[in-house]
């Protein structure tokens, strides 16, 4: 056959291909006005085979606090979450089916990305099979074999090895970094998990992060391939919103953190339909928080920002690591950065001495229709307002305390993540089980408590629903997952929740 036909053959093929994938996802909706509303659909990625390779030596480069066991963080913690979401998001495929699911026999093929017995949920879904979905066009996987091998400088011969290569096992290649025979050829992303960080759905529009951490790049590389090009996305191509450098970064000498242009999903929520809070802190730079502000207000997704700058810590890399929301008059936070200096008397010392300016909170609140920002005085008093005047609510605003405000309860248990809570409906929220002082602080705000393990045998025999479950803290294992130093909200990209 001339290479003409050869060619036009595989047009016929590619361009079939995309039409069928698109007609399945015509009313593929993506929509999120509100951090509380029912969850409908998310993006997630189960750990993979990479968590498993970081070396103590690398763990810190790698962001992780510590290596993990992959048989307990995916078995005993991670299967659990996914378990859940599909009793709330998609319950046809796991009603009825729990025992054969979590039979010894089944070999977690349910959870298993590349498995033909993966759940395969339009609800809940899976990165890693998005990813393998686009490397079935020839021309994207060049490119992106091309990109990865660029940015981990991989030699040229191992970069025509990942184009003749399998799109399923490619996929698995560029998120693990090993090979099929286990050979490692770049590092791994771990921090894939982290679903939040690599995109964020602000209404219909979808903010790719700009990360601050080499070691997240090759994820967002990931990311970007494929919400321009996964046909799950087709109706939104034009509603990505991507960071730009600002000029004058190639000419400034140096390599100053604070003059680049950063940021990460963490550091976005989306409040209310017309508002964003976007975080400054040791992960996104003023000037990304600046970039973000223009292309939200110059695309008219939203017409108010607010910035929330927070000491530029690794304890509190994001601001969802310091506080989330659990209903429309509930959040948890942290008190320590409340940045509220009137909510007591202030000791000698806080007039003796000038307050490190990095360690300070600060609340700047910009619209589009008005000339000059206005301030915050602290957390408290922005999410009192966001509560009240934005969403409504006729009840006191209440704020529960990481540590139930209690020192050291309330450092060691944020830095556990109890501050990072994801709700899956308006106040049923899920969160680590290993927060004690956090949890008990739930309880007297007059929350329920009850454990994952509990909770999906009720949501299976028909003891408890989705639909029903009202004011309740979901407790989860936790003990190999927050060595990754992330909780719920950070491992989930919501894609379409119900507005309040
Ligand atoms: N939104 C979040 O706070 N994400 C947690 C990210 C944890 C990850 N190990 C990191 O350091 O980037």
């Amino acid at each position: 056959m001339s290479e003409y036909y050869i060619l036009k053959k595989y047009w016929i093929a590619l361009l079939h291909h995309k039409l069928c994938m698109t007609e399945n996802n015509e009313n593929f909706k993506v929509k999120v006005s509100t951090e509380i509303g029912r969850l409908r659909k998310l993006l997630i990625h189960s750990p993979d085979s990479g968590l498993g390779k970081v070396v103590p030596s690398k763990a810190q480069d790698w962001l992780f606090e510590d290596i993990v066991h992959l048989d307990t963080i995916r078995k005993d913690e991670y299967d659990y979450y996914v378990k859940l979401l599909m009793y709330f998001l998609d319950p046809a495929k796991i009603k009825g089916k729990l025992a054969e699911i979590d039979s010894d026999t089944s070999g977690r093929k349910f959870f298993k990305p590349d498995h033909p017995g993966f759940h395969g949920s339009l609800a809940v879904i899976e990165i890693q099979n998005l990813l393998s979905d686009i490397l079935k066009d020839p021309i994207i996987r060049k490119k992106l074999a091309a990109s990865v091998c660029a940015i981990e400088g991989c030699t040229y011969k191992l970069q025509l090895q990942l184009i003749e290569t399998e799109p399923a096992e490619l996929a698995k290649i560029f998120i693990s970094g090993s090979m099929a025979d286990d050979l490692m050829i770049f590092a791994p992303i771990p921090n894939l998990i982290f679903t939040r960080d690599v995109g964020i759905t602000i209404n219909s529009h979808i903010l790719l992060n700009k990360p601050a951490k080499k070691a997240r790049s090759r994820e967002t590389l990931l990311m970007r391939y494929i919400f321009f090009n996964h046909p799950l996305f087709a109706a939104y191509t034009g509603n990505i919103l991507e960071i730009p450098d600002a000029a004058q970064h190639f000419l400034r000498p140096g390599e100053e953190d604070e003059h680049r242009t950063t940021l990460e999903g963490g550091d976005v929520m989306m409040v209310s339909d017309n508002h964003v809070l976007i975080g400054c802190s040791e992960r996104t730079s003023a000037y990304g928080a600046n970039e973000a502000i223009k292309l939200l207000f110059d695309n008219n997704v939203v017409n108010k920002v607010t910035v929330v700058k927070i000491p530029n810590k690794r304890d509190f890399m994001h601001i969802d690591t310091v506080f989330t929301q659990v209903k429309r008059n509930v959040w948890t936070l942290l008190r320590s950065i409340s940045g509220n200096q009137t909510s007591g008397p202030a000791e000698p010392i806080y007039y003796l001495i000038e307050p490190d300016h990095k360690d300070v909170t600060e609340i700047i609140q910009f619209s589009k229709n008005r000339e000059k920002p206005v301030s915050f005085d602290s957390i408290e008093a922005l999410l009192n307002d966001i509560s009240k005047n934005e969403l409504g609510s006729a009840e006191e605003t209440q704020f529960i305390y990481s540590g139930n405000g209690a020192f050291p309860y309330d450092a060691r248990e944020q830095w556990t993540d109890s501050c990072n809570l994801l709700a899956i409906k308006e106040g049923v929220v899920l969160g680590y089980d290993r927060n004690d002082k956090t949890i008990e602080a739930f309880k007297s705000n007059g929350f329920n408590v009850v454990h994952v393990k509990d909770l999906i045998q009720d949501l299976e025999s028909g003891k408890a629903s989705a639909e029903e479950i009202t004011d309740t803290l979901i407790l989860m294992p936790s003990a190999e997952l927050s060595r990754a130093r992330g909780g719920f909200h950070c491992m989930s990209l919501p894609l379409l929740r119900d507005e309040l």
